[in-house]
Protein backbone atom coordinates (compact mmCIF):
# COMPACT_ATOMS: atom_id res chain seq x y z
CA UNK A 1 0.00 0.00 0.00
CA UNK A 2 1.38 3.77 -0.72
CA UNK A 3 1.80 6.12 0.96
CA UNK A 4 -0.32 8.32 -0.33
CA UNK A 5 -3.18 5.89 0.84
CA UNK A 6 -1.90 5.62 4.37
CA UNK A 7 -2.32 9.29 4.76
CA UNK A 8 -5.97 8.96 3.27
CA UNK A 9 -6.70 6.05 5.83
CA UNK A 10 -5.76 8.06 8.68
CA UNK A 11 -7.66 11.35 7.77
CA UNK A 12 -10.82 9.23 7.12
CA UNK A 13 -12.83 6.97 9.79
CA UNK A 14 -16.11 5.12 9.49
CA UNK A 15 -18.12 3.53 11.54
CA UNK A 16 -18.11 -0.54 11.21
CA UNK A 17 -18.43 -2.10 8.50
CA UNK A 18 -18.35 1.14 6.20
CA UNK A 19 -21.87 2.24 7.20
CA UNK A 20 -21.49 5.53 8.40
CA UNK A 21 -19.57 8.57 6.68
CA UNK A 22 -16.33 9.05 8.19
CA UNK A 23 -15.44 11.10 11.65
CA UNK A 24 -12.75 13.81 11.72
CA UNK A 25 -9.47 12.46 11.92
CA UNK A 26 -8.71 11.00 15.54
CA UNK A 27 -4.82 11.06 15.13
CA UNK A 28 -2.82 8.07 15.12
CA UNK A 29 -3.29 5.07 17.33
CA UNK A 30 -0.48 2.85 18.33
CA UNK A 31 -2.34 -0.45 18.46
CA UNK A 32 -1.54 -3.06 21.04
CA UNK A 33 2.04 -4.08 21.21
CA UNK A 34 3.48 -7.75 23.25
CA UNK A 35 6.32 -9.75 22.62
CA UNK A 36 5.91 -12.65 20.72
CA UNK A 37 6.15 -16.29 21.66
CA UNK A 38 6.59 -19.28 19.63
CA UNK A 39 4.31 -20.36 16.88
CA UNK A 40 0.90 -22.08 18.08
CA UNK A 41 -1.20 -22.07 14.86
CA UNK A 42 0.41 -22.48 11.32
CA UNK A 43 -1.99 -22.44 8.26
CA UNK A 44 -0.80 -23.67 5.25
CA UNK A 45 -2.34 -23.34 1.34
CA UNK A 46 -5.86 -23.97 3.30
CA UNK A 47 -8.80 -24.12 0.83
CA UNK A 48 -12.50 -24.73 1.64
CA UNK A 49 -14.48 -24.92 -1.46
CA UNK A 50 -18.43 -25.83 -1.51
CA UNK A 51 -20.02 -27.02 -4.59
CA UNK A 52 -23.77 -26.02 -4.13
CA UNK A 53 -26.59 -26.13 -6.22
CA UNK A 54 -27.80 -23.54 -7.97
CA UNK A 55 -31.28 -22.54 -9.05
CA UNK A 56 -29.88 -19.80 -11.52
CA UNK A 57 -31.34 -20.04 -15.08
CA UNK A 58 -28.46 -20.89 -17.41
CA UNK A 59 -26.41 -18.42 -18.83
CA UNK A 60 -26.96 -17.76 -22.91
CA UNK A 61 -23.75 -19.83 -23.57
CA UNK A 62 -24.82 -22.80 -21.17
CA UNK A 63 -24.33 -26.25 -23.20
CA UNK A 64 -26.43 -28.89 -24.60
CA UNK A 65 -25.49 -30.94 -21.95
CA UNK A 66 -26.55 -28.65 -18.99
CA UNK A 67 -29.26 -27.56 -20.69
CA UNK A 68 -30.82 -31.10 -20.89
CA UNK A 69 -29.30 -31.85 -17.16
CA UNK A 70 -31.56 -29.09 -16.09
CA UNK A 71 -34.65 -30.23 -18.00
CA UNK A 72 -34.96 -33.70 -16.39
CA UNK A 73 -34.01 -32.01 -13.09
CA UNK A 74 -30.60 -31.83 -12.31
CA UNK A 75 -30.00 -28.59 -10.70
CA UNK A 76 -26.87 -26.92 -11.56
CA UNK A 77 -24.31 -26.92 -9.13
CA UNK A 78 -21.71 -24.13 -8.55
CA UNK A 79 -18.13 -23.91 -6.71
CA UNK A 80 -18.15 -21.47 -3.89
CA UNK A 81 -14.48 -20.65 -2.87
CA UNK A 82 -15.32 -19.95 1.31
CA UNK A 83 -11.95 -19.31 1.90
CA UNK A 84 -9.05 -19.72 -0.99
CA UNK A 85 -5.44 -20.72 -0.35
CA UNK A 86 -4.68 -18.56 3.06
CA UNK A 87 -1.57 -18.87 4.71
CA UNK A 88 -0.10 -17.09 7.82
CA UNK A 89 1.62 -18.15 11.36
CA UNK A 90 -0.13 -16.86 14.19
CA UNK A 91 2.14 -16.78 17.66
CA UNK A 92 1.60 -16.73 21.29
CA UNK A 93 0.95 -13.66 22.31
CA UNK A 94 -1.06 -12.39 19.23
CA UNK A 95 -4.67 -11.26 19.18
CA UNK A 96 -5.76 -11.49 15.46
CA UNK A 97 -8.67 -9.83 14.17
CA UNK A 98 -10.40 -11.19 11.00
CA UNK A 99 -12.41 -8.95 9.03
CA UNK A 100 -14.16 -8.81 5.96
CA UNK A 101 -16.97 -7.86 4.10
CA UNK A 102 -20.41 -10.27 4.22
CA UNK A 103 -19.19 -13.92 3.30
CA UNK A 104 -15.64 -13.43 2.35
CA UNK A 105 -14.95 -16.65 4.71
CA UNK A 106 -14.57 -15.18 8.37
CA UNK A 107 -16.38 -18.10 9.66
CA UNK A 108 -15.10 -20.96 7.85
CA UNK A 109 -11.71 -20.11 8.35
CA UNK A 110 -12.26 -20.40 12.53
CA UNK A 111 -14.36 -23.60 11.57
CA UNK A 112 -11.66 -25.06 10.17
CA UNK A 113 -9.08 -23.79 12.65
CA UNK A 114 -11.74 -25.35 15.59
CA UNK A 115 -11.45 -28.32 13.79
CA UNK A 116 -15.20 -27.86 12.91
CA UNK A 117 -14.97 -28.61 9.25
CA UNK A 118 -12.89 -30.33 6.88
CA UNK A 119 -10.39 -28.40 4.15
CA UNK A 120 -10.95 -28.74 0.87
CA UNK A 121 -7.04 -28.38 0.50
CA UNK A 122 -4.11 -27.61 2.88
CA UNK A 123 -3.77 -27.93 6.70
CA UNK A 124 -3.68 -26.27 9.60
CA UNK A 125 -1.12 -27.36 12.36
CA UNK A 126 -1.70 -26.25 15.81
CA UNK A 127 -0.01 -26.08 19.36
CA UNK A 128 -3.18 -27.51 21.14
CA UNK A 129 -6.77 -27.60 20.20
CA UNK A 130 -8.64 -24.49 19.86
CA UNK A 131 -11.40 -23.50 21.40
CA UNK A 132 -14.45 -22.60 19.77
CA UNK A 133 -16.66 -19.34 20.78
CA UNK A 134 -19.27 -18.85 18.10
CA UNK A 135 -22.45 -16.92 18.19
CA UNK A 136 -24.30 -20.12 18.15
CA UNK A 137 -22.40 -21.84 20.89
CA UNK A 138 -24.76 -24.35 21.94
CA UNK A 139 -26.34 -23.01 25.06
CA UNK A 140 -29.76 -23.73 26.07
CA UNK A 141 -32.48 -20.97 25.63
CA UNK A 142 -34.83 -22.41 28.13
CA UNK A 143 -32.15 -22.34 30.88
CA UNK A 144 -30.90 -19.53 32.81
CA UNK A 145 -27.62 -17.65 31.84
CA UNK A 146 -26.50 -19.10 35.14
CA UNK A 147 -27.40 -22.62 34.54
CA UNK A 148 -25.47 -22.41 31.16
CA UNK A 149 -22.71 -21.03 32.51
CA UNK A 150 -22.44 -23.94 34.59
CA UNK A 151 -23.01 -26.40 31.75
CA UNK A 152 -20.56 -24.65 29.36
CA UNK A 153 -17.81 -24.74 32.33
CA UNK A 154 -18.63 -28.39 32.62
CA UNK A 155 -18.61 -29.04 29.15
CA UNK A 156 -15.07 -27.15 28.66
CA UNK A 157 -13.50 -30.09 31.02
CA UNK A 158 -13.59 -28.06 34.47
CA UNK A 159 -14.38 -30.28 37.40
CA UNK A 160 -17.60 -29.20 39.63
CA UNK A 161 -15.15 -27.72 42.39
CA UNK A 162 -13.22 -25.45 39.12
CA UNK A 163 -16.99 -24.24 38.19
CA UNK A 164 -17.63 -23.25 41.37
CA UNK A 165 -14.43 -21.29 41.62
CA UNK A 166 -14.95 -20.00 38.29
CA UNK A 167 -18.43 -18.94 38.09
CA UNK A 168 -18.13 -15.16 40.30
CA UNK A 169 -15.49 -14.37 37.28
CA UNK A 170 -17.55 -15.53 34.94
CA UNK A 171 -20.55 -13.23 35.97
CA UNK A 172 -19.32 -10.32 36.16
CA UNK A 173 -17.06 -10.85 32.66
CA UNK A 174 -20.32 -11.35 31.16
CA UNK A 175 -21.68 -7.86 33.00
CA UNK A 176 -25.14 -9.16 32.57
CA UNK A 177 -26.35 -8.02 36.40
CA UNK A 178 -29.13 -10.13 37.57
CA UNK A 179 -30.17 -11.52 34.28
CA UNK A 180 -27.70 -14.18 34.94
CA UNK A 181 -31.01 -15.18 36.38
CA UNK A 182 -33.28 -15.32 33.55
CA UNK A 183 -33.77 -17.76 31.01
CA UNK A 184 -31.43 -17.07 28.05
CA UNK A 185 -34.15 -16.74 25.85
CA UNK A 186 -34.76 -13.97 26.93
CA UNK A 187 -31.77 -12.30 26.26
CA UNK A 188 -30.62 -9.67 23.84
CA UNK A 189 -27.83 -10.92 21.14
CA UNK A 190 -25.49 -9.11 22.56
CA UNK A 191 -25.80 -10.37 26.34
CA UNK A 192 -26.12 -14.26 24.86
CA UNK A 193 -22.60 -12.85 22.91
CA UNK A 194 -20.74 -11.89 26.23
CA UNK A 195 -22.32 -14.51 28.65
CA UNK A 196 -20.68 -16.60 25.78
CA UNK A 197 -17.36 -14.72 25.74
CA UNK A 198 -17.14 -15.17 29.22
CA UNK A 199 -17.76 -19.58 29.48
CA UNK A 200 -15.25 -19.95 26.80
CA UNK A 201 -12.48 -17.36 28.35
CA UNK A 202 -12.99 -18.70 31.43
CA UNK A 203 -11.55 -21.91 30.31
CA UNK A 204 -8.17 -19.98 30.23
CA UNK A 205 -7.25 -21.66 26.77
CA UNK A 206 -4.08 -21.42 24.87
CA UNK A 207 -5.85 -20.76 21.31
CA UNK A 208 -9.48 -19.01 21.23
CA UNK A 209 -11.57 -18.40 18.67
CA UNK A 210 -13.86 -15.87 19.23
CA UNK A 211 -16.68 -15.28 16.23
CA UNK A 212 -18.83 -11.91 16.46
CA UNK A 213 -19.22 -12.04 20.05
CA UNK A 214 -17.61 -8.57 21.12
CA UNK A 215 -18.95 -6.49 19.14
CA UNK A 216 -21.61 -5.52 21.25
CA UNK A 217 -21.66 -4.41 24.65
CA UNK A 218 -20.95 -1.03 26.92
CA UNK A 219 -18.18 0.48 27.35
CA UNK A 220 -17.52 -1.33 30.89
CA UNK A 221 -18.14 -4.88 29.63
CA UNK A 222 -15.82 -4.38 26.48
CA UNK A 223 -13.48 -2.70 28.91
CA UNK A 224 -13.57 -5.96 31.07
CA UNK A 225 -13.56 -7.99 27.29
CA UNK A 226 -10.66 -6.38 26.34
CA UNK A 227 -8.17 -7.29 30.19
CA UNK A 228 -9.66 -10.68 29.81
CA UNK A 229 -8.16 -11.17 26.37
CA UNK A 230 -4.87 -9.03 27.39
CA UNK A 231 -4.75 -11.83 30.07
CA UNK A 232 -5.07 -14.63 27.92
CA UNK A 233 -2.54 -12.77 25.70
CA UNK A 234 0.05 -12.55 28.63
CA UNK A 235 -0.17 -16.90 29.18
CA UNK A 236 1.25 -17.20 25.98
CA UNK A 237 -2.33 -17.47 24.59
CA UNK A 238 -3.04 -16.77 21.11
CA UNK A 239 -7.14 -15.05 20.29
CA UNK A 240 -8.54 -14.93 17.09
CA UNK A 241 -11.38 -12.73 16.41
CA UNK A 242 -14.06 -12.10 13.66
CA UNK A 243 -15.98 -8.87 13.75
CA UNK A 244 -17.48 -7.03 11.32
CA UNK A 245 -16.77 -4.37 13.46
CA UNK A 246 -13.47 -3.03 12.68
CA UNK A 247 -13.17 -0.68 15.24
CA UNK A 248 -13.35 -4.07 17.34
CA UNK A 249 -10.41 -5.37 15.77
CA UNK A 250 -8.42 -1.72 16.58
CA UNK A 251 -9.10 -1.94 20.03
CA UNK A 252 -8.61 -5.24 20.76
CA UNK A 253 -6.01 -7.16 18.42
CA UNK A 254 -2.45 -6.80 17.85
CA UNK A 255 -3.01 -8.08 14.05
CA UNK A 256 -5.41 -8.76 11.91
CA UNK A 257 -6.30 -10.45 8.62
CA UNK A 258 -8.27 -8.97 5.83
CA UNK A 259 -10.15 -11.67 3.90
CA UNK A 260 -12.05 -10.97 0.71
CA UNK A 261 -14.48 -13.52 -1.08
CA UNK A 262 -11.67 -16.24 0.63
CA UNK A 263 -8.65 -14.86 -0.34
CA UNK A 264 -6.51 -13.03 2.25
CA UNK A 265 -5.61 -9.76 1.24
CA UNK A 266 -3.84 -7.99 3.90
CA UNK A 267 -2.38 -9.30 7.14
CA UNK A 268 -0.69 -6.66 9.21
CA UNK A 269 -0.59 -4.66 12.33
CA UNK A 270 -4.24 -4.56 13.38
CA UNK A 271 -5.16 -0.40 13.28
CA UNK A 272 -3.28 -0.57 9.40
CA UNK A 273 -5.18 -3.38 8.38
CA UNK A 274 -8.74 -2.23 9.82
CA UNK A 275 -8.14 1.22 9.10
CA UNK A 276 -7.36 0.07 5.31
CA UNK A 277 -10.22 -2.47 5.44
CA UNK A 278 -13.22 0.47 6.34
CA UNK A 279 -11.61 3.06 3.85
CA UNK A 280 -12.10 -0.11 1.27
CA UNK A 281 -15.29 -1.03 2.65
CA UNK A 282 -16.93 2.90 3.11
CA UNK A 283 -15.73 3.49 -0.76
CA UNK A 284 -18.18 0.46 -1.27
CA UNK A 285 -20.52 1.42 0.27
CA UNK A 286 -20.61 4.92 -1.22
CA UNK A 287 -20.65 3.14 -4.42
CA UNK A 288 -16.86 4.37 -5.37
CA UNK A 289 -16.10 0.74 -6.74
CA UNK A 290 -13.24 2.11 -8.78
CA UNK A 291 -11.75 3.26 -5.78
CA UNK A 292 -12.02 0.29 -3.48
CA UNK A 293 -10.71 -1.93 -5.89
CA UNK A 294 -7.48 0.15 -6.33
CA UNK A 295 -7.69 0.26 -2.37
CA UNK A 296 -7.85 -3.48 -2.75
CA UNK A 297 -5.08 -4.29 -5.05
CA UNK A 298 -2.42 -1.48 -2.99
CA UNK A 299 -3.32 -4.43 0.03
CA UNK A 300 -2.72 -7.37 -2.20
CA UNK A 301 0.38 -5.28 -3.29
CA UNK A 302 1.14 -5.06 0.39
CA UNK A 303 0.65 -8.36 1.46
CA UNK A 304 2.97 -10.31 -1.27
CA UNK A 305 5.31 -8.14 -0.06
CA UNK A 306 5.50 -8.70 3.21
CA UNK A 307 4.32 -12.40 3.29
CA UNK A 308 6.22 -15.13 4.75
CA UNK A 309 4.98 -18.46 3.92
CA UNK A 310 4.33 -20.94 6.54
CA UNK A 311 6.46 -23.33 4.58
CA UNK A 312 9.64 -21.05 5.24
CA UNK A 313 9.05 -21.36 8.71
CA UNK A 314 11.17 -24.23 10.54
CA UNK A 315 9.50 -23.40 13.79
CA UNK A 316 6.18 -26.49 13.75
CA UNK A 317 7.79 -29.44 14.94
CA UNK A 318 5.97 -28.60 17.75
CA UNK A 319 3.08 -28.34 16.46
CA UNK A 320 0.24 -31.45 15.15
CA UNK A 321 -1.84 -31.43 12.60
CA UNK A 322 -5.13 -30.48 13.55
CA UNK A 323 -7.12 -30.15 10.21
CA UNK A 324 -6.13 -31.06 6.77
CA UNK A 325 -6.44 -32.28 3.39
CA UNK A 326 -3.61 -32.44 0.90
N1 LIG B 1 -21.99 -25.06 4.40
C1 LIG B 1 -21.89 -24.22 3.36
N2 LIG B 1 -22.28 -24.60 2.13
C2 LIG B 1 -22.15 -23.78 1.07
N3 LIG B 1 -21.66 -22.53 1.13
C3 LIG B 1 -21.26 -22.10 2.32
C4 LIG B 1 -21.36 -22.90 3.50
N4 LIG B 1 -20.87 -22.20 4.54
C5 LIG B 1 -20.49 -20.99 4.04
N5 LIG B 1 -20.73 -20.93 2.72
C6 LIG B 1 -20.42 -19.81 1.82
O1 LIG B 1 -19.04 -19.53 1.98
C7 LIG B 1 -18.82 -18.15 1.93
C8 LIG B 1 -18.11 -17.70 3.20
O2 LIG B 1 -19.01 -17.83 4.30
P1 LIG B 1 -18.62 -17.40 5.78
O3 LIG B 1 -19.79 -17.64 6.64
O4 LIG B 1 -17.34 -18.02 6.14
O5 LIG B 1 -18.38 -15.83 5.57
P2 LIG B 1 -18.28 -14.69 6.68
O6 LIG B 1 -17.20 -13.79 6.22
O7 LIG B 1 -18.17 -15.28 8.03
O8 LIG B 1 -19.70 -14.00 6.47
P3 LIG B 1 -20.56 -13.06 7.46
O9 LIG B 1 -19.70 -11.88 7.74
O10 LIG B 1 -21.75 -12.71 6.62
O11 LIG B 1 -20.89 -13.87 8.67
C9 LIG B 1 -20.18 -17.49 1.72
O12 LIG B 1 -20.33 -17.25 0.34
C10 LIG B 1 -21.14 -18.54 2.19
O13 LIG B 1 -22.36 -18.44 1.49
Amino acid sequence: MSDTHLEEVSTADVDNDGQSPPDADQGPKKGIEVPLGPPTVVVQRLSVHYRVASKERESQDATRAQRAARRIGWDRTVTVKAVDDVSFVARAGEAIGVVGHNGSGKSTLLRVMAGLETPTKGRVLAHSTPSFLGVNAALMPELSGMENVRLGLLAMGMTPKEVREAIPDVVELAGIGRSVHLPMKTYSSGMGARLRFAISAAARPEILLIDEALATGDAASKERSEARMAQIREQAGTIFLVSHAAQTIEEMCTRAIWLHQGEMVLDGPAYETARAYRWWAWNIAKGETAKADVLLEAARAQLRATVVQPEDTSTDQHLSRHSSRN
